[in-house]
């Protein structure tokens, strides 16, 4: 028996909440409606009351993966109809909230499982009690309660909280087998039960989305040939091979995809069922271990994960999940990406912006188009209205990802007027400033203990190479899942080209790749009517390499506005205000600098060798 939830229901469900603020998604099937079983929809119900330690409800995540019934839920675009329809005519009513509204409050934790074990898995499900016998650094950082704030407790209290959490481990898989749901009594462990479940009972269904659009004209991704000297061709340029990253999903993933086009990797994660699935649940428990743990929320640390040893095996052992790659990946960044996005097999939702929904639309139809991830139109998930987006992660295996924010500024000029004219005090951005250098702020904004949203802005770009070089690394992740934001401090060229080399672990073929793709992006550049008519502020260069493709993509147009009254910039000198100047190609130039550089010395070092 099934149960097809209709929109108005589910809307009125969710509005009696809080909101949502996390959507999980983890069923590849994008065409097929999901009906949900009645025995699952009860299990999802019964975790409404749930909270985590956001202090966000997320009692909406209990609806995805229902079949809405709602005409407005999808806006699948044809090439066609994309071409004519002006993207502000599309939303629906839930999507004209602007994005900035639903970002979460800031948390005194901020944790994620190290990306190795997200990938691998932990094992199956007696595992994770061996695992808790373990002396590895989760069963420590699970037990670690907001009250204590601190990543490792004492060897004893560790193992005092090891054993009680085995014990809620064990009432809790009782619970499941009993269908019944019983809040634990902290925060961290409620989460983790309902979000567990949120995840193991979605399902969440696309709509008819026409994926086929956009991959003619793919950018192109590099394959690297490795063992020999570089991955060049005989005419000594690295071959491009890929005509789209779904297409990379062919050659290069051990998955298979069946006839109708969907990867059986990500269907292994959610059954259809609803059934638990041992990857997904051991992600969801070491998930909510480290949730609870306390990584402080410095920007320039709290990035940073150790691996497990064990890992490693254990990820031999399992299949890997495409999806939940790009989902972590994006909520390893930052936790306001948590909220902001929903993952899904070969494409990614990010939260409604106007401003950027309307970039994407312009962008499909200018000479950049291969550079940026294709974009499939609007869609709705509970009440809120995301962006779907290519996945730009799919088909690569166990991807090397770096973030490059572009431009001499990251702040609008309005933040500029807005600061000068009616001042809004940020708590938490002096709490990021001072945490970074308890110097910084004037005497005046410690006084206020805030600081504004420009003046913050403006304080990571002078403090970084964002001012000097036009660009500045935001964070870089290895294959084995430890993200490094720390990059954010360089200044200097040869610093830039001491991360590229170890972003790349020196791979001269990666390099050659990288330096290829950003020369043909410069050209798009220079023949693209949107670059001309916008200022690019906030936006990023995402590089994605695994051990045999390699590419760059123009990400997040959230600030990126249409220049008023025909009005044009150059993107390469320096701003002065009222020029609407972004400095985006002197960004460019500067890495393309150092990645030159980086290109010379890797090949130093391969013939040292
Ligand atoms: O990275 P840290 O130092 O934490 O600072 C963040 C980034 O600058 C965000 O930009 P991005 O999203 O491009 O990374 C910005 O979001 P905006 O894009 O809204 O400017 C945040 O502003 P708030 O969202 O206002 O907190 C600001 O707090
Ligand atoms: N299309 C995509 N496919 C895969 N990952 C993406 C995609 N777009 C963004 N990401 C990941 O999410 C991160 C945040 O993206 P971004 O657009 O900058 O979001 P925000 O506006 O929240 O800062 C990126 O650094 C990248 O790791």
């Amino acid at each position: 028996m099934q149960t097809v939830v209709p929109a108005e229901r589910m809307r009125a469900e969710c509005n009696s909440t809080l909101g949502t603020r996390l959507c999980f998604a983890v069923n590849s099937t994008i065409d097929t409606a999901h009906v949900v079983p009645k025995e699952q929809d009860r299990h999802l119900r019964s975790s409404g009351e749930t909270n985590m330690d956001t202090g966000e409800d997320l009692s909406c995540l209990k609806m995805e993966g229902i079949k809405v019934e709602d005409a407005d839920s999808c806006t699948g675009l044809s090439d066609e109809t994309r071409q004519r329809l002006s993207i502000s005519d599309r939303p629906s009513s839930s999507c004209t909230k602007a994005r900035g509204k639903f970002r979460p409050r800031l948390l005194a934790t901020k944790s994620f499982p190290p990306y190795s074990q997200c990938i691998g898995g932990l094992g199956e499900d007696d595992d994770w009690d061996n695992y808790l016998d373990s002396d590895s650094p989760l069963a420590c950082q699970s037990n670690a309660k907001e009250e204590k704030p601190v990543a490792y407790e004492a060897d004893d209290t560790a193992k005092y909280s090891r054993d009680v959490l085995r014990a809620k481990w064990k009432s809790r898989r009782k619970e499941k087998l009993g269908g019944s749901l019983d809040v634990g009594t902290d925060g961290c462990d409620r989460w983790r039960l309902s979000e567990k479940r949120r995840v193991e009972n979605s399902g969440i269904q696309g709509e008819h989305c026409d994926k086929d659009e956009g991959k003619h004209r793919r950018g192109k991704s590099f394959s690297l040939k490795r063992g020999g000297s570089n991955a060049e061709k005989e005419d000594g340029k690295p071959s491009p091979i890929l005509p789209s990253a779904h297409s990379a999903a062919h050659e290069n993933s051990s998955s298979v995809e069946d006839p109708k086009g969907q990867n059986r990797e990500d269907d292994e994660v959610m059954e259809p069922s609803g059934h638990r699935h041992p990857i997904l649940s051991k992600l969801l428990h070491s998930s909510t271990s480290s949730s609870c743990s306390s990584i402080n929320l410095s920007s320039e640390s709290d990035e940073v994960f150790s691996d497990l040893d064990d890992a490693v095996s254990k990820r031999k052992t399992f299949k890997k999940s495409r999806t939940w790659k790009t989902f972590l990946t994006m909520m390893h960044w930052s936790l306001k990406r948590q909220s902001s996005w929903v993952s899904k097999g070969g494409e990614v939702l990010k939260l409604y912006s106007e401003l950027e929904a309307k970039c994407l639309d312009s962008l499909m139809r200018d000479p950049l188009r291969p550079f940026v991830p294709q974009y499939y139109g609007l869609v709705t998930r509970g009440e809120h209205c995301y962006i779907r987006l290519e996945d730009l992660l799919n088909g690569l295996r166990r991807p090397v990802i770096m973030d490059c924010k572009m431009g001499v500024r990251t702040f609008q000029e309005e933040e500029l007027i807005k600061a000068r004219t009616k001042p809004n005090l940020r708590s938490d951005m002096y709490q990021k400033m001072v945490k970074v250098d308890p110097s910084a702020p004037t005497a005046e904004e410690h006084e206020q203990k805030g600081v504004t949203k420009w003046r913050y802005l403006q304080w990571r770009d002078t403090t970084s190479s964002t001012s000097t070089l036009g660009f500045r690394i935001e964070g870089i992740m290895m294959e084995d899942g430890t993200v490094q934001r720390d990059f954010r401090k360089i200044h200097t060229l040869t610093q830039v080209t001491e991360a590229l080399l170890y972003f790349t672990r020196s791979q001269l073929d990666t390099l050659n790749a990288y330096h290829s793709r950003l020369v043909d992006l410069k050209d798009a550049l220079r023949s693209s009517e949107f670059f001309r008519k916008h200022e690019v502020i906030g936006s990023s260069l995402l590089f994605v390499h695994d051990h045999n493709k390699a590419s760059v993509w123009m990400i997040d147009f959230g600030k990126t506005m249409p220049l008023p009254d025909s009005k044009e910039v150059q993107h390469s000198i320096p701003w002065v205000e009222g020029t609407r100047e972004d400095g985006y190609l002197i960004g460019l130039t500067s890495i393309l600098t150092a990645l030159s550089q980086a290109i010379s010395l890797a090949k130093g070092q391969q013939e040292d060798s």
